[in-house]
């Protein structure tokens, strides 16, 4: 579709969509002081056809996610996505496939709709790994957010085939279990998504996949960040403690006190 035939087919709600970017520049002005970051709610790539609606918050959620991927340490160069849901739209935001971390915003994500994977921002290639995503998605209906990376020390795990085992309390608390690992999966069509979904494990909101890397999500990409970043460091530790030998696996049931503990009483509520 022409840049032309996009500008005739969509509609702009410029009073909205003004109020949006004056208050999304303030926050991001406010929160990470990139100048840069200043949105063009007109660009072409914001156009989104007149049945859908878009999401400005759930854009700077995702591009906050993405922006923390190297920020955490946990991607080198391009080699990590992050992507958001919302189900009211049907649309996913995705990281742009290859694009510098620092060149993301929240008015240049790639917009997909959901059911149909058609890409709305003809001018913005998503991710690679749009379709692990997308499967995702229509697979955890309770899931907004997903992650991926090649962190070391979890991909180090990966590239042997093996899981983070259930050593550590704070894997309790937050995967209520071991990390679990796929086999090796090529990367066409649906087969990493089904992968995941065949061998992850009911409530741990991540999976290594073989010879590969790491899918984390959640609730919003805050939370599948979070997974992500929980990943990377239980896998450095358990890393680090089988240099001292064999680790000490936590029986089932103290784990699950663990996790029932930080799920349900944890925190702020
Ligand atoms: O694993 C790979 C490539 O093999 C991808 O996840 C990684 O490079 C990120 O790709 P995108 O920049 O998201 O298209």
């Amino acid at each position: 579709m022409s840049r032309e035939s996009v500008e005739n087919d969509c509609s702009l709600e410029v009073g909205r969509a003004q109020t949006a970017k004056s208050s999304l520049t303030k926050a991001i002005l406010r929160e990470t002081g990139v100048a840069q970051a200043i949105i063009d709610f007109r660009a072409p790539t914001m156009l989104i056809p007149k049945t859908e609606k878009d999401d400005a918050n759930l854009r700077l959620e995702v591009a906050r996610a993405n922006w923390a991927l190297p920020a955490s340490g946990l991607v080198t160069m391009h080699s990590g996505n992050a992507s958001g849901y919302d189900p009211e739209s049907g649309l996913v935001y995705i990281k742009p496939s290859g694009m510098d971390y620092d060149q993301i915003k929240p008015g240049n994500l790639a917009v997909v709709r959901l059911e149909t994977g058609e890409v709305l921002t003809p001018d913005i290639r998503p991710s690679v790994d749009l379709a692990h995503h997308l499967f995702l998605y229509k697979n955890l209906p309770e899931v907004r957010g997903i992650i991926h990376t090649h962190s070391n020390y979890a991909t180090a795990f990966a590239a042997a085939n093996k899981p983070v085992p259930c050593c550590l309390t704070a894997i309790c608390d937050e995967f209520g279990g071991e990390i679990p690992c796929t086999p090796y999966i090529d990367n066409e069509g649906e087969n990493i998504g089904r992968a995941i979904l065949k061998y992850r494990r009911e409530r741990t909101p991540a999976i290594l996949l073989g010879n590969h890397g790491v899918f984390a999500w959640g609730s919003s990409p805050k939370n599948a960040l979070k997974a992500a970043v929980m990943v990377e460091d239980v896998a450095r530790t358990v890393w680090l403690a089988m240099q001292l030998g064999p680790v000490a696996a936590i029986p089932p049931e103290e784990a699950e006190k663990w996790y029932d503990r930080y799920q349900n009483r944890y925190g702020q509520g």
